[in-house]
């Protein structure tokens, strides 16, 4: 397991922010949307607070899983794809959601199914963002992101301790 240098951690106060801000600018493009896609599972928790954001209530999911051991991404599966009906003209006003783009496979599976689908995350690496309509905050490919659903309270060593020889 080859763990990427930098932590960014987020915590659900900066993450309700962070997915807020996206609702921004999407609600930018003045645009109506059809119908919302969320990638499972994270974009789950950006889709909730987003389509709130939104007034969006026809929301489906894509399953897509491919990170099987921590930071070491496997093949992708699609475990349920996306209803017909929504796939028709390319996804044309569908907005996608997730809630980041790493290396931009997971976004690319996707778009090969809705092409004119509007895709949105709230975070972005660089490998990724060319896949990516909006997004609110770009890190650097060598960082991990840690989101609060995934993490929990633990004890710190003092920053003098830690960097004792
Ligand atoms: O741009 P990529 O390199 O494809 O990586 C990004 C995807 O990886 C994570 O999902 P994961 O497959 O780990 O599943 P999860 O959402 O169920 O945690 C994340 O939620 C994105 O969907
Ligand atoms: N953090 C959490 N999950 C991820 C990441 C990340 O940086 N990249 C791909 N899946
Ligand atoms: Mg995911």
């Amino acid at each position: 397991m080859s763990l990427p240098e930098k932590a960014f951690p987020v915590s659900w106060d900066q993450f309700h922010r962070d997915a807020r801000a996206l609702a921004w600018r999407i609600a930018g493009i003045q645009r109506e949307w059809r119908a919302m896609v969320a990638i499972t599972r994270g974009g789950l928790v950006p889709a909730a607070i987003i389509c709130r954001e939104l007034g969006i209530r026809l929301i489906e999911t894509v399953c897509v899983a491919s990170y099987h051991d921590y930071t070491e991404q496997g093949k992708l599966h699609i475990l349920k794809g996306i209803g017909d009906g929504l796939l028709e003209n390319g996804g044309e006003g569908v907005l996608v959601v997730d809630d980041l783009t790493d290396t931009g496979k997971t976004a690319a599976i996707v778009r090969e199914m809705m092409p004119k689908a509007h895709f949105a995350t709230v975070y972005a690496k660089p490998l990724g963002r060319p896949l990516i309509d909006t997004f609110v905050t770009e890190v650097s490919q060598d960082t991990w992101i840690y989101f609060p659903w995934d993490m929990g309270f633990t004890y710190q060593e003092p920053i003098a301790k830690s960097h004792r020889g």
